[in-house]
């Protein structure tokens, strides 16, 4: 079911999306989530605060945990200046196939690199595999309870340096409050909270902003 479900995310993408054009697969997806189904996108509301806390960092170097159909991915690439690098994780290959194909329907795949697999497995890689070394800015919206020990794990492989701006999606809906407590209690980070509402619904989320101060 969840296939035919992404089935149908898509041919909503190739019917309303113009190829090559970010924003227009931006608006079909939220349009196909808000009317028809709804999905775990960050979506349009939590989607522009994003947008503007990537304006601001106008990173090099990028990397999403959770990439699941692209959505965010998009998102943020838009947005990247011309040689800037976005490195994406998704652990579940159905997802990656669907969020392949968001992606080159923006036509944004020279900006992005999409890793299936485990975040656990490639962080400690990022150096060495991607010769990364260290990120600009990172969005987290993967599994909930991956958030604190892969901020943990980017720590301890030297891949945040003074100034890395976090930004974590789902802070109150699922809620990721071992996470919550760690960025705003830790002497290394600068934290805010953006109050906004759980994708294309009227419950409260929010997004977190933390900085890593080194
Ligand atoms: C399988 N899988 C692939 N990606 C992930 C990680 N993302 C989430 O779990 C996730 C979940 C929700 C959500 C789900 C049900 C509900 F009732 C309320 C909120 C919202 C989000 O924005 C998320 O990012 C899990
Ligand atoms: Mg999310």
């Amino acid at each position: 079911l969840a296939l035919l479900w992404h089935d149908r995310l898509l041919k909503a993408v190739r019917k309303r999306a113009t190829r090559g054009d970010p924003q227009s697969v931006i608006s079909a997806i939220d349009h196909f989530c808000r009317h028809n189904e709804w999905a775990m996108n960050v979506g349009d509301e939590k989607g522009s605060i994003l947008d503007s806390v990537v304006s601001e960092v106008n990173p090099e170097k990028v990397l999403e945990l959770g990439t699941y159909c692209g959505y965010s991915t998009v998102r943020i690439a838009r947005l990247l200046p011309p040689g800037a690098r976005l490195i994406t994780l998704e652990f579940n290959v159905d997802y990656a196939a669907i969020a392949r194909q968001v992606i080159a329907w923006a036509g944004l795949e020279d900006k992005i690199q999409l890793v299936e697999g485990a975040s656990e497995d490639w962080i400690p890689r990022m150096k060495e595999h991607f010769g990364i070394e260290t990120f600009d800015f990172v969005f987290l919206d993967h599994w909930k309870d991956r958030y604190l020990p892969d901020t943990k794990l980017m720590e301890d492989c030297g891949l945040l340096r003074k100034g890395t701006v976090l930004l974590a999606d789902n802070v109150i809906c699922p809620g990721v409050p071992d996470y919550l407590e760690y960025v705003r209690n830790s002497l290394s980070y600068k934290s805010c909270y953006f109050k906004s509402h759980l994708e294309y619904t009227k419950a409260e989320d929010g997004l977190e902003k933390s900085v890593f101060l080194g």
